[in-house]
């Protein structure tokens, strides 16, 4: 336990700006940042490279504590992902894998195969960890708890957006349809469903520019109790 070492979580649903505002915080901060759903969502792209079944909890967990996942930083803002040795950045962005992701995500023994792994993430300065159950399952003892959200069809636009600029196309409506989907398995799911930490600040980001958001976010760690 690194009782010393101080944390921020930043946990919420899909497209509410979670990776945006704690990259640019981490950053800003001079902290480690921890993306747990990139390692929920390199166990579902190893699940489908390996052609596991995804109803054998065991099978899935072995892969969750074998599955090599490495983020190199070569100074860009977004840092690589290896999955056993593989760049897979790219795949690990897709919606197939967000979706494989949420659906690994459900199964118990694969939670548990993870939790170590981010804990390991906690190294002084600090460390920002953006997920959906940061503040309530993996480090409940952070000092600062943020909860992010946005409407749906605000999220559904952001995607939108963040697709289009990468020259796919797919429709607002299909993407509000699985943000929805997404919501729903994550919130009601047995094992650490995605809901808001009781110590939790609540930031609603729909309509707010994300260099706001920063600043709010950066306040409460730098300026606690304003
Ligand atoms: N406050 C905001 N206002 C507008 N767009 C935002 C805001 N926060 C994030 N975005 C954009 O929304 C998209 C999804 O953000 P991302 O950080 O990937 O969300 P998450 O990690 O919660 O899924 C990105 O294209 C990002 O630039
Ligand atoms: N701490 C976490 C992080 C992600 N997950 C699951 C649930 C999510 O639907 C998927 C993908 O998470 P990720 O944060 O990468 O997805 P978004 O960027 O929010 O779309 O993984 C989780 O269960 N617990």
């Amino acid at each position: 336990m690194r009782a010393d070492v101080p944390i921020l979580t930043i946990d919420g649903p899909s497209g509410s700006g979670k990776g945006t505002i704690s990259r640019i915080v981490a950053q800003r901060l001079g902290w480690h940042y921890l993306d747990s759903g990139a390692l929920y969502r390199a166990v579902g792209v190893a699940a489908g490279w390996a052609n596991a079944d995804l109803s054998d909890p065991a099978a899935l967990a072995r892969l969750a504590r074998d599955t090599v996942i490495e983020f190199r930083t070569d100074g860009s803002a977004e840092p690589r992902v290896l999955v056993d040795g593989t760049d897979a950045t790219d795949e690990l962005r897709t919606e197939t894998a967000g979706a494989a992701a949420s659906a690994i995500a459900a199964v118990p023994e694969v939670r548990a195969a993870l939790f170590q792994k981010q804990r390991d993430f906690l190294r002084p300065p600090g460390l920002v960890a953006d997920g959906r159950d940061m503040g309530t399952v993996v480090f409940p003892e952070a000092a600062h708890k943020v909860f992010l959200s946005a409407s749906a069809e605000e999220r559904a636009r952001r995607r939108h957006k963040q697709l289009s600029d990468k020259g796919l196309e797919v429709t607002i409506d299909v993407l509000l349809r699985e943000i929805q989907a997404r919501d729903a398995r994550d919130a009601q799911r047995v094992v650490a469903p995605l809901k808001a930490a009781p110590d939790a600040v609540l930031v609603d980001s729909t309509g707010i520019p994300v260099e706001a958001v920063v600043e709010r976010v950066l306040a409460m760690v730098t300026s606690p109790g304003r």
